[in-house]
């Protein structure tokens, strides 16, 4: 700073000639200070990212290097793979390190212990080389902390219409001050704060040490603007006064001081993006693992999987666009705003005070009286644009949306050649798009009337018309007022200087007079130029404001999809290892269609459940709730006992069910991640899990049938013939002699989902399935593998491989619950589960009633009503008899359609002749 001090007392208009060797000293030094600012940010800001990461960095490859379990025997230290080599190791995706991430703080009887996690690294291929990026995981910590304050977020009071509505011509847009809603500066400041986290243990982090980097630099392009002006008026003032060898020393001043305020520019630009990256991956990679993470659960017994990523998505729509393109807007416009906020308050400031000694208490009064009727001026003229950033925002993200829907069901619409119907679809999603942006920028003509009435139905928004006035008034209205404040000194203050006496002592005060006006001029200017920016930084806060809604909605959304609902415990029951459900009545989310009724239920292992039913009776709504994503209805508690029953006294059902790792489901429809054949068998494991687990594959013979493997059930599920079918039909990634193990094919460039037959994802799943329940091993003296869920999982199988399938998993020790219509699988199985659904009695769900005269059948009749019954060997003789009586009656209308025939045939040949 002493530097810049006596720079700017060399270029001060009341400092005398300049002496060379003191210029030379002040320009030199200055540079090697800019230099050595430089050196240092470079330092600070480039490479923290990588000094941060560094431990962790280190620590796995030093993990990896002195693993010799590593996966595949690789050896990580070769500095490039082969393409070959480098996909094999990606199989594997991440290595975990030995170290462990702290995690929620878990208070048990003993005290308190840590649910810590490994770390994990990621392997990443860039130019054949393979990289270690180290996953950075939001802690358990900093999420239970900030949930008060997503929870706390007001209800926004500039915004009528939440950002969950879908219809931008029904949301009424308030004439916006978003400045200064609550709603706004609550959210902002929960997302600073994840942003910038700082803990008492570290209080510093590389974004603190960014902004700061990049306030040092705004501070020095203040403080270069300001020599400049100066320098400005000196070099004018020699030019008036004749002074050449002042002009040149000036200009070589000129040109030191163009290198310093370039590469200040530059800087600026530059942490900016870094920061605007850091933030986005601070903030998104928040709100990623939010949604990710598991939600709390009400009670100790609650089976509630809290799973926020599927809550969340009836609450909200397009949540792909708040994680993405939201994120990163958001990031985006806090970092510019800082710059765009920072530096022009700093300009302000400073010209200010500098202007002020020139200009005397006279036009530092009028200097203030402009500056209160420009922002008078302009925020009458300021439209919502909030609002409309919100709606953008909003829009983007259903056309977005649009887009994604027809590339996953592609082979479907083509199918039903739809793509006229998509392509009116999208172009509806993308015109609702581009309607909203027109009449941002829209010219209108009735400027008068949109600047005192924003509403989003006229269509009357005019971007166009408030950066009109902006514009007048920043460049020309300041410009005006400039020349009025500089006129103040000339023609009131120093007027009275000499302009009679010697030629040289009016041409110096004329020299000084232009060197005055030059500085004022130019200082003018930048303040005008300042006023500018902070003008539409208040527009970008404005815009900031919109997504900063959004995302303060979607992180209070994501808490709430987290949140189960307490409930109750079983008294008295320490088996683990059965399934109960008591009196639970199951519904569709959010409506009040009762599906079942008061079910009851308790199953023990070897209990083998169908649940069978009409189309739409709730069957996979059961699924549902033993899985946990769906909660249980409260109690209905109807007519005038409803208001005596206190809120905590409402009885609600009882779900109990095993542990995650006892318990597996196979979905109706299938789901096929990225990866090899092996990853889909071995899902949600990853390739590492699987080999840690496994006896390494290589070491055995291939006839060799184990548990471990998956060939062991492959052969008993039929899926053995996929691997091979697919090594001859797609091109393997890699060759498949170096690695014995078929199950490393992979689609090239296609899906799983779209190169597998129905049937073939079906049993695939039924693998994953196995596998599910198969890895954890036998527990001591345990014969029971655990319960498997089948929701309609095989009615693309053929009936042979289905019955050996069941056969199969039942002699694993695999107790079934399977989701059915077809009877020919209740052989299977043990208890039957009929329902009659919503609107149905039993007599609607023919063919899946309960055998009449079954005795001990559980039922619930009426709507929503039950039946559960044991199915024995008159069960499946009675269900067998069902299905013959049905066959014969259909053969008795055979009659019918032979006379039929033999008619037609008679009209046909009557015609011919
Ligand atoms: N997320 C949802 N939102 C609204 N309604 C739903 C939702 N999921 C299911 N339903 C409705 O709940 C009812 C029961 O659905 P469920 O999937 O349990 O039927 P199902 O008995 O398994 O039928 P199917 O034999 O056709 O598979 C259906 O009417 C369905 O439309």
């Amino acid at each position: 700073m002493a530097i810049f001090s006596k720079f700017l007392r060399l270029t001060s208009p009341t400092h005398g000639r300049l002496r060379q060797p003191q210029s030379l000293q002040a320009t030199i030094s200055l540079i090697a200070f800019v230099v050595v600012l430089l050196l240092r940010t470079r330092v600070v800001g480039l490479p923290l990212e990588a000094l941060e990461g560094t431990r962790n960095i280190l620590k796995s490859l030093v993990t990896i290097f002195t693993n010799s379990s590593s996966p595949n025997g690789y050896n990580f230290m070769k500095k490039q793979l082969s393409p070959v080599e480098l996909s094999m190791v990606l199989q594997q995706l991440y290595v975990v390190s030995d170290d462990e991430e702290s995690g929620k703080e878990k208070v048990d009887g003993k005290g308190k212990s840590r649910d810590t996690e490994p770390r994990k690294t990621l392997l990443v291929p860039y130019q054949n080389r393979l990289h270690h990026v180290p996953i950075r995981r939001t802690s358990q910590e900093l999420i239970d902390r900030m949930e008060k304050h997503f929870a706390s977020i007001p209800e926004s009071s500039t915004y009528s219409s939440s950002a969950a509505s879908t219809d931008p011509n029904t949301a009424k847009v308030k004439k916006s001050k978003a400045l200064f809603d609550p709603a706004f500066t609550h959210t902002l400041y929960t997302l600073l704060r994840i942003a910038f986290p700082s803990t008492l243990k570290r209080p510093i982090t590389t974004e603190h040490l960014l902004l700061l980097t990049h306030t040092g630099f705004l501070i020095l392009r203040t403080y270069l603007s300001v020599l400049v002006a100066r320098l400005d008026g000196r070099i004018v003032r020699d030019l008036v006064s004749a002074n050449g060898w002042g002009f040149m020393q000036g200009l070589g001043l000129w040109f030191a001081l163009a290198v310093p305020s370039t590469i200040t520019n530059v800087m600026i630009k530059h942490l900016q993006s870094v920061l605007g990256v850091r933030i986005r991956g601070r903030v998104g990679g928040f709100l990623q693992d939010l949604y990710l993470a598991r939600g709390g659960s009400g009670s100790s017994n609650s089976n509630s999987k809290g799973m926020r990523f599927y809550t969340v998505q009836g609450r909200l729509e397009g949540v792909d666009q708040y994680l993405t393109a939201d994120v990163e807007a958001w990031a985006e416009g806090v970092s510019g705003l800082y710059g765009n906020l920072m530096k022009p308050t700093l300009d302000m400031v400073l010209f200010t005070s500098q202007l002020a000694k020139s200009l005397g208490a006279r036009g530092t009064v009028l200097l203030f009286g402009t500056y209160w009727c420009t922002i008078r001026i302009l925020r009458a003229v300021t439209p919502a644009f909030g609002k409309l950033a919100s709606v953008e925002a909003r829009l983007e993200g259903e056309y977005r949306a649009g887009m994604g829907r027809l590339g996953r069901e592609s082979e479907e619409v083509a199918f039903y050649d739809g793509g006229a119907r998509e392509k009116d679809i999208l172009t509806k999603a993308y015109l609702r798009l581009i309607k909203h942006v027109n009449n941002i920028y829209k010219a209108s003509l009735y400027t008068r009337c949109a600047i005192s009435r924003i509403d989003a139905n006229a269509g009357l928004q005019i971007r166009i018309a408030y950066e009109w006035t902006e514009d007048y008034v920043i460049k020309y209205l300041w410009s005006a007022a400039g020349y009025g404040l500089i006129a103040v000194p000339l023609l009131f203050t120093r007027a009275t200087g000499p302009s009679i006496g010697p030629k040289p002592k009016i041409q110096a005060a004329i020299a000084s007079r232009t060197e005055s006006y030059i500085s004022n001029r130019r200082l003018l200017l930048s303040l005008a130029d300042a006023g500018g920016r902070l003008m539409y930084a208040y527009k970008d806060i404005l815009e900031l404001a919109g997504v900063t809604e959004r995302l303060g909605i979607f992180g209070k959304e994501l808490y709430l999809s987290g949140q189960a609902p307490e409930r109750p415990q079983l008294e008295g029951e320490d088996d683990e290892d059965c399934i109960i459900l008591q009196n639970v009545d199951i519904g569709i989310p959010g409506s009040d269609t009762v599906l079942v009724k008061d079910l009851s239920l308790r199953l023990k292992p070897g209990d083998h459940l169908m649940i069978t039913g009409s189309n739409g009776v709730g069957k996979t709504a059961i699924a549902r709730v033993l899985g946990g994503l769906w909660d249980p209805l409260d109690a209905q508690i109807e007519g005038d006992e409803a208001a005596d029953v206190p809120e905590a006294k409402i009885i609600r059902g009882v779900v109990k069910v095993p542990g995650s790792d006892r318990m597996v489901f196979v979905p109706q429809r299938a789901y096929h991640p990225q990866g090899t054949l092996l990853d889909q068998i071995i899902y949600p494991d990853t390739y590492v899990e699987f080999t840690e687990r496994a006896i390494p594959l290589e070491s055995q013979p291939p006839s060799t049938v184990s548990p471990d493997r998956p060939d062991a059930f492959a052969f008993e599920l039929d899926l053995d013939r996929i691997p091979h079918k697919h090594y001859l039909r797609l091109r393997l990634q890699y060759a498949i002699s170096s690695n014995p193990c078929i199950w490393d094919t992979s689609p090239n460039a296609k899906e799983w989902r779209d190169v597998l037959s129905g049937g073939e994802k079906q049993r695939v799943g039924v693998g994953r399935m196995v596998y599910s329940l198969l890895k954890n091993g036998d527990k001591e003296g345990q014969k029971h593998r655990g319960w498997a869920v089948l929701d309609e999982c095989t009615s693309a199988v053929s009936s042979d491989v289905e019955g050996r399938m069941y056969e199969y998993a039942k002699s694993l020790g695999i107790t079934l619950i399977t989701v059915s219509l077809r009877p020919s699988l209740m052989k299977h199985h043990k208890l039957l589960l009929t329902l009659n659904g919503p609107g149905g009695a039993e007599d609607e769900s023919e063919g899946y009633t309960t055998p009449d005269g079954q005795e001990g059948a559980d039922s619930v009749p009426g709507p929503g009503g039950w039946t559960l019954a044991r199915l024995d060997s008159s069960t499946y003789q009675h269900t067998q008899k069902r299905e013959e009586e049905e066959l014969e009656e259909r053969l008795r209308e055979v009659e019918g359609w032979e006379k039929r025939v033999k008619e037609l045939d008679a009209l046909l040949r009557a015609v011919e002749e």
